[in-house]
């Protein structure tokens, strides 16, 4: 039986860095923030609706979404934040589901759902159990402005977007504490796995 593991954390928490180290075990991983980028392509009807909803203004040269300016939109408006999400996030859904049950098809023994939303977006019935990548404040915003090269505010802002990292550790089945190495959070997470009797 195939073990799905939702794993979540806020923004800068290191996710995807964790999420990579899945395929040290042969784990697949199901990316929401990759699926999102697939979704609002030129062509897919979510990219069809946001240019309706938000205009010609969020579109670069090449008609593709500009992320940056979409962005700046959506993570200082909490309403156009949730218009562009329920544009978005049902065919993220749709798409996360139908990988998730190619990979239970396959006899993989885990299939990890990396859902940076999966608490704010209800999602935890998708997941068998809840993996969170936490990281303090402090470490967060710093890491995330030395990443994207924003500044303070524009990086609050987005942290600012989502449920405290404190308040997602809360409710999960495990916890990686990655304040330290990433090389101290792959042991983290080989423990997590031994104790789960995945690996
Ligand atoms: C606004 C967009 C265009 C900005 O793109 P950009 O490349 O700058 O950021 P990216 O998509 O890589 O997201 C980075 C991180 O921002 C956070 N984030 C993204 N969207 C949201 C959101 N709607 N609400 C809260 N946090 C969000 C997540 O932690 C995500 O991991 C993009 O984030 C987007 O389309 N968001 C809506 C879809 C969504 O909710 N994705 C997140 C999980 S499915
Ligand atoms: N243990 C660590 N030590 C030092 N830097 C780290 C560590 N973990 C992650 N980072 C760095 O912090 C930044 C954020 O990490 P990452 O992109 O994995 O976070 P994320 O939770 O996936 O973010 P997002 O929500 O935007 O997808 C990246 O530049 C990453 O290289």
């Amino acid at each position: 039986m195939t073990v799905v593991i939702g794993l979540t954390g806020s923004i800068a928490s290191g996710k995807s860095t964790v999420s990579q180290m899945f395929s040290r075990f042969n784990i697949p991983v199901v990316d929401a923030d990759r699926l999102s980028r697939k979704v609002v392509e030129p062509g897919e009807s979510a990219y069809n609706k946001i240019v309706e909803a938000f205009g010609f203004q969020i579109l670069q040269d090449d008609r593709t979404i500009d992320r940056k300016r979409l962005g700046k939109i959506i993570f200082s408006d909490e309403e156009k934040r949730q218009q562009l999400n329920s544009i978005v996030h049902p065919q993220v859904r749709q798409e996360m589901l139908e990988e998730r049950e190619a990979y239970k098809a396959e006899g993989y023994p885990a299939v990890v759902l990396d859902i940076p939303l999966l608490f704010e977006s209800r999602l935890t019935s998708y997941v068998d159990r809840v993996m969170v990548v936490y990281v303090d404040e402090e470490t967060q915003l710093n890491r995330l402005m030395e990443r994207d090269q924003s500044e303070r505010e524009e990086a609050e802002e987005r942290i600012q977007a989502q449920l405290s990292v404190t308040e997602k550790a809360k409710m999960a089945d495990a916890v990686i504490d990655n304040n330290g190495s990433v090389e101290e959070s792959f042991q983290q997470l080989k423990d997590i796995l031994h104790q789960w009797n995945i690996v």
